[in-house]
């Protein structure tokens, strides 16, 4: 306990409020930006640099995820109990620091590109470095979190009540304004060309920026040092809380007889052995940590912005005509309209219901937030079912698809047993795919003499039969049965030239074969025809998540690429993403009312040493939520997404009428005073009293169970 203890001070104010303020919220800036920015590069990182597949890649950044909200646990001990908000943040902020630069120096490929070719040739370097990094970047940002917001609020004075919850909302403006600014910068500096023997998407500078971000925001925090508000720890407060509830409960226990009177509270079972004090803060802190036990339900469906919402723009038109918005950054939508919604909310709603002679209490605040947080997810659910009415027939898990694609010199009739008959043209294909509910099948063409093969169809899969200049040499090939990633496109060529051919960007392709799908962009792409010294160039525009076969006949470069025919395997997108703007503007009017309010919420029923621990408590409920997202997401697939946005809306639902309950019954405490009350009971005024009591209590316990050892050593 080496850190002054200090009563509240008085503080230099600028309008009403501390000036230590300001340091506080552009620290938080920077730190969101840092936080953000990489967790923005991060997945790509994993796919693309260290070359994971896509499940690792997600396993891993979930984890991750998960890990920075629970580490905050560890943190509000070492503040409450050990060092003091104001040292923890400093010392986790540098380990912090320490993790992004890490992070950042495993991002340089050329430290072990040794044979010059752009990729590392010692992976299990980079993968360690990175691992390394990311665990103190979980430890820091994680253990910082519920410090710095109980921090801020520590920095104001009584009187301060009103100006204390504006910081609470301008806190969340500042988080939001620097996580939206890295969202949109970090993916720009990774899409650069960096490196020193050879030039590779720059990650080191995607990964460098929010590491000097962090650098900065450790600075601008020790730089308002002087003007701070520090309070000391009080103490191993969570051991003699953990002991005192043990000792309740099995002092609980040992009197269950039905002869001893009832008490109060299963708590004032400690009160033979325990300060009165400690006990009532106990109890208020258990008060407000049933209150969270529904609450991990809204971050479930909170944090499923990031992932299913994101995969449902994938099926979604991002051309909004002046600019084009790829699926992820659709999740931009939330800051910007934090940055809207919070002063609205704070100046023109609250007071306008307020004045209305509404209660809109913090409680009720939140139960409203779920159940917008609900009606997202109907908004989801509906726009789903506009998708699912354009989405392609794909086949079930018994199911075969076939389409048929003509490069013979003339119209063909395709017969395929038992009784498919089509009629394909030259340079064209079947009208869509025929629906099989059997493998093997028989198709004969009529060409002279008659040209018949058994083929067998890939269970649940869709094929494409491609008949080549040469039918005797028929052949399948596997189409596409999903929408392709990131509202990109897949394309493919079949070569119906007489001659190899080279492609922009794709292999060589022999006559009669066909190219494995490409993935490319939306909007307008140029390919460059090539055999020996001929060549020719075609455009096409493409929208998002189509997809094409490009049939290039024998004359392609005598017409200069015009003869070149395009097979539509999969219909572009056609529901617009602005229609995702309903569910985001919902889930995020949730948010202001929920998790703004939960932060102020945790803030002001918490007793003064257990200020950071409550933090935590807010926050794990977060980690608890994105831990069901991924149990959700492993064990129960319902078979139509849109009955899965019904089933969590429902759930909220259900869980949002319980807490409504709960709430009805949680009466609003200030800490502060029932502190005072019971220090009064007690006739101990000055604080340093409560402190002693708990010390020589400790030492107390400390010394019997010494002696317990003893005996039983003896
Ligand atoms: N609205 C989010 C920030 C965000 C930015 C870009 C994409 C998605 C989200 C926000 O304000 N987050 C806060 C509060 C929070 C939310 C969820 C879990 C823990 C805390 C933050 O502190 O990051």
């Amino acid at each position: 306990m080496d850190e002054t203890t200090k009563k509240k001070k008085k503080t230099a104010e600028c309008c009403g409020y501390p000036i230590s303020i300001f340091f506080i919220v552009v620290n938080e800036f920077c730190e969101r930006f840092s936080y953000y920015g990489m967790r923005a590069v991060l997945v790509l990182y994993f796919r693309y640099f260290l070359l994971w597949d896509d499940d690792l890649a997600t396993s891993i950044y979930h984890a991750f995820v998960a890990l920075c909200y629970l580490t905050p646990i560890l943190g509000a001990i070492i503040a409450d109990s050990w060092l003091g908000k104001f040292k923890t943040i400093i010392y986790l902020s540098i380990v912090y620091a320490i993790g992004q630069v890490t992070m950042a120096i495993s991002t340089i490929h050329d430290i072990t590109d040794a044979n010059r070719d752009g990729t590392p040739d010692n992976f299990t370097f980079h993968i360690a470095l990175s691992m390394l990094g990311l665990i103190l970047i979980a430890l820091g940002t994680g253990g910082i979190k519920p410090c710095v917001a109980a921090f801020g609020g520590d920095q104001f004075q009584e009187h301060q009540s009103r100006q204390l919850n504006t910081f609470f909302s301008v806190f969340y403006l500042c988080i939001n304004a620097g996580s939206l600014l890295s969202t949109l910068i970090t993916p720009v500096l990774r899409a650069q060309e960096c490196g020193i023997h050879t030039q590779q998407q720059c990650y080191p500078l995607a990964f460098g920026v929010p590491a000097v971000l962090m650098v900065i925001s450790l600075v601008v925090f020790i730089a308002g040092s002087g003007m701070y508000v520090k309070t000391d720890p009080e103490g191993n407060i969570m051991w003699s809380v953990c002991k005192c509830i043990g000792f309740a409960i099995k002092n609980r226990f040992r009197h269950r007889s039905s002869s001893y009177p009832k008490r109060e509270h299963w708590m004032d079972w400690a009160n033979e052995k325990y300060d009165k004090l400690l006990i009532a803060q106990i109890k208020m802190v258990l008060k407000v940590l049933f209150l969270y036990i529904p609450l991990p339900m809204f971050w479930t469906l909170f944090d499923q912005k990031g992932s299913r919402w994101t995969l449902q723009a994938t099926t979604m038109s991002g051309d909004f005509g002046a600019f084009i918005l790829q699926p992820d950054q659709m999740q931009t939508v939330n800051p910007i309209l934090i940055l809207t919604l919070v002063p609205i909310m704070d100046r023109l709603i609250f007071p306008l219901i307020q004045k209305c002679g509404l209660n809109f209490s913090p409680l009720k605040r939140m139960t409203v937030g779920m159940l917008f947080a609900a009606m997202a997810f109907v908004s989801a659910a509906l726009v789903q079912i506009e998708i699912d009415k354009t989405l392609p027939n794909f086949p079930s898990s018994s199911e075969s698809q076939l389409k048929v694609v003509n490069t013979y010199s003339t119209t063909l009739n395709v017969t395929i047993s038992p009784n498919e008959h089509l009629l394909i043209e030259s340079f064209g294909s079947s009208a869509d795919y025929v629906t099989f509910d059997h493998q093997d099948i028989t198709v004969s063409l009529n060409t002279n003499p008659v040209i018949t093969k058994a083929f067998s169809l890939i269970k649940g899969g869709r094929q494409t039969l491609i008949i080549p200049s040469d039918p005797t040499v028929m052949y399948l090939k596997e189409d596409v049965k999903s929408k392709p990633r990131e509202g990109k496109n897949a394309i493919r060529f079949v070569n119906g030239y007489t001659a190899d051919l080279n492609i922009t960007n794709l292999d060589s392709i022999e006559p009669s074969a066909t190219t494995n799908y490409t993935l490319v962009n939306q909007g307008k792409r140029d390919f460059v025809l090539r055999h020996g010294e001929q060549w020719c160039e075609f455009s096409r525009k493409f929208g998002f998540g189509a997809s094409y076969t490009f049939l290039i006949p024998s004359t392609v470069f005598s017409d200069d690429c015009e003869s070149i025919t395009e097979v539509e395997d999969m219909k572009p997108n056609s529901v617009h993403m602005a229609l995702q703007i309903p569910q985001y503007f919902l889930i995020t009017t949730g948010e202001v009312m929920f998790s703004v309010t939960g932060l102020q919420f945790s803030y002001s029923q918490a007793p003064k040493n257990m200020k950071s621990v409550l933090q935590a408590g807010w926050l794990c409920t977060n980690a608890v939520g994105n831990i069901i997202v991924l149990i959700v997401a492993e064990l129960g697939k319902l078979p139509k997404q849109w009955a899965e946005y019904l089933l969590f809306a429902s759930l909220l639902v259900a869980v949002s009428i319980i807490f409504s309950i709960m709430a009805y019954f949680y009466t609003y405490i200030d800490p502060a005073e029932i502190e005072a009350q019971v220090r009064k009971e007690q006739g101990l005024e000055p604080e340093e009293m409560e402190k002693e009591t708990i010390e020589m209590e400790e030492k107390d316990e400390d010394q019997k169970n010494e002696q317990g050892v003893k005996q039983t050593k003896i």
